[in-house]
């Protein structure tokens, strides 16, 4: 049996997950954020993007039916009103559909999801299953992929701003609002892990989890350049060439 790590141990065990295992060392986003992607493969990203996007809350919603504390479930709802909003044009979502529609993209056919990978949508439902079938600690744990995303939203702002004239700041908002969100919903998640992995088991349990969505995230990049790098795009997804879903 594995020993117990002590709390520095642990987070340490989870901060190398990231650094081996982020979709930051995917070259999509090598490809997107160093100005190589051509305006339909920025596009696709997007669209499919929101997918994941979409279902954020709904992965937060399902969390906190597992909370059986007020105070836990004060703190996680903000998660959802971060990319709800209060009101309609507000939030997250509504920021990601001003990307979408800045690249042309009819707000529409991005709500509708019919031009969404396949794969996509496996790895997005997955999360959400995730959540709501493992453990609480998991589930948790396996939002602790955003300790990384304030560092790649960086880089992706300003490399997308300096080689892309088909997006500015005023469409790229969502990347500008979500750092510091990211930051303090990844600190609350991670001091909630270091304090309840308590056995070997719950802690192998918790990095695991992390694995697994990191792999969320992989899988989303692989299929992109599976589909608009390399061309094979998938019966039923969007098809660039048709000018189907754009304005
Ligand atoms: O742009 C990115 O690379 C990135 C990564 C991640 C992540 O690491 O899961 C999230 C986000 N963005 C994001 O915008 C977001 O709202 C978000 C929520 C979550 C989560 O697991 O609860 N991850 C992420």
């Amino acid at each position: 049996m594995s020993e117990i790590l002590s709390p520095e141990q642990l987070e340490a065990a989870l901060r190398d997950i990231g650094a081996r295992r982020y979709h930051n060392l995917h070259p999509f986003h090598r490809r997107l954020h160093g100005g190589q992607c051509a305006r339909d493969e920025v596009r696709a990203w997007a669209l499919n993007r929101y997918c994941y996007q979409a279902a954020i809350p709904i992965k937060d919603a399902t969390v906190m039916t597992r909370m059986p504390d007020a105070g836990l479930r004060r703190e996680w709802r903000r998660r959802i009103v971060d990319h709800d909003g209060n009101a309609p044009g507000e939030g997250g979502i509504a920021r990601w559909l001003r990307l979408t529609e800045g690249l042309g993209f009819d707000t529409a056919y991005v709500e509708s999801m019919r031009g969404i990978l396949p794969a996509t949508r496996f790895a997005v439902d997955a999360y959400v299953r995730f959540c709501a079938d493992r453990s609480l600690l998991e589930a948790i744990a396996s939002s602790l992929t955003e300790l990384f995303s304030p560092q790649i939203i960086g880089e992706r702002l300003s490399g997308m701003l300096a080689h892309y004239d088909f997006v500015s700041p005023e469409t790229m908002a969502y990347f500008t609002m979500r750092p510091p969100q990211a930051a303090q919903d990844s600190a609350f998640a991670l001091a909630y892990v270091l304090e309840h992995a308590r056995t070997a088991e719950q802690q192998q349990a918790c990095l695991d989890a992390l694995t697994f969505k990191t792999n969320v995230l992989w899988v989303q990049l692989d299929a992109l350049w599976h589909a608009y790098v390399d061309g094979h795009i998938p019966p039923g997804a969007w098809r660039p060439q048709t000018g189907e879903g754009l304005r």
